[in-house]
């Protein structure tokens, strides 16, 4: 008889993103902090005794079929280990969906992260950190950071990860119009046709350049658990191409920064807002007073907690 598992799968937030450049791949090289929070997906994964993989999931904006990350990761399981297909079969995957969907937040990507971590207890691969890793980084730029969680600095696409010791204390709302998404591609082909000639340029070197990147003061601030500074520091490049086109999450953004908090900022592609707050009382004071400003019924806000842990498996 074999085990079947149910994973949590935290979404992520970008304290700070910034473009250094384009990349031969048609990526942009970044310079990100990522951090883990409490809003998780529930994922179940049963093996099947079937030769296939199968999605189940009751959000109307997941597909349920081929093109859902967590299939795709599924997929390379067994292309990536044909012999423990044949011998163990394929899996049902139930997604419990709590992240908002197309909101910067990595729902998708921390859903395939799942998948990979429940395959390879089911199918006993014993896999290491780096193997799930290399997996990881074939799936999409943010699985890796979904797979380890916490905080972490991000280089690369966003798939090389540095852990950095992280904040536990701190709480954050989060705003998201349901009935508005960002496509990521859009997102970062915009910046680059918008803001190309701020990039550092590539000639310089990759160490000279590195020298040129401002993150430093807000892993710093983490490193020292310095709250105040870690709202002030907050940055993401691509706020300048979503606020420009999307007037109402610029809009959102605004009453949010003046509810009180730490700080506000994007995350990642959007359209999500996020305020940090010291405690759970500021962050429900703030839910409060945006919902009082904003009288939208397409706007959810959530309360979450920094964590730092990736994906995990539910007790
Ligand atoms: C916006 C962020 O979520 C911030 O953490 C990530 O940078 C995007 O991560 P992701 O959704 O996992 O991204 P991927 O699935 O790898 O790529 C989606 C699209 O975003 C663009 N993309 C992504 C990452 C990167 N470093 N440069 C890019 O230009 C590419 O056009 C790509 O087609
Ligand atoms: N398992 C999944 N969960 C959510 N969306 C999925 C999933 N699989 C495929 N999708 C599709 O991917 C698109 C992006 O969804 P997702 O929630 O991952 O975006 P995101 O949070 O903006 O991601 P990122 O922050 O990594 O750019 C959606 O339009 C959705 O239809």
């Amino acid at each position: 008889m074999q085990h079947s598992y149910t994973l949590l799968a935290p979404a992520k937030i970008n304290l700070y993103l910034e473009i250094i450049g384009d990349r031969p791949d048609g990526f942009h090289e970044l310079v990100m902090i990522l951090q883990s929070i409490s809003l998780c997906d529930r994922l179940t994964i049963n093996p099947n005794g079937l030769e296939q993989f199968r999605v189940f999931c009751q959000h109307e904006q997941v597909p349920s079929d081929q093109t859902n990350l967590a299939y795709k990761a599924a997929k390379l399981m067994q292309l990536s280990f044909p012999q423990h297909f044949a011998n163990y079969g394929g899996v049902d995957i139930t997604i419990e969906k709590n992240i908002p969907v197309a909101a910067g937040l990595a729902g998708g990507s921390a859903n395939a992260a799942a998948v990979l971590v429940g395959i390879d207890l089911i199918w006993k691969l014993g896999l290491t950190i780096p193997e799930l890793q290399t997996l990881a980084a074939q799936l999409g730029s943010d699985v890796p950071f979904c797979l380890a969680g916490g905080t972490a600095i991000a280089t690369g696409r966003g798939e090389k990860l540095g852990k950095i010791k992280g904040v536990d204390h701190l709480w954050l709302v989060l705003a998201k119009y349901n009935n508005l998404e960002v496509s990521t591609a859009w997102a970062y082909q915009t910046y680059r046709l918008s803001f190309h000639d701020t990039y550092l340029s590539d000639r310089q070197g990759i160490e000279q350049r590195t020298k040129q990147i401002h993150s430093g003061p807000l892993v710093s601030a983490i490193i020292h658990k310095e709250s105040a500074k870690i709202g002030e520091l907050l940055h993401n490049d691509l706020e300048k191409v979503v606020l420009r086109e999307y007037p109402n999450v610029a809009q959102l953004r605004e009453i949010m920064q003046r509810s009180g908090g730490l700080g506000t900022m994007m995350s990642g592609s959007g359209p999500s807002v996020f305020t940090l707050c010291e405690s759970a009382e500021q962050a429900k004071q703030i839910q409060k007073t945006v919902f009082q400003s904003i009288n939208d019924p397409n706007l959810g806000i959530w309360i979450a907690q920094f964590i730092n842990t990736g994906i995990s498996i539910s007790t």
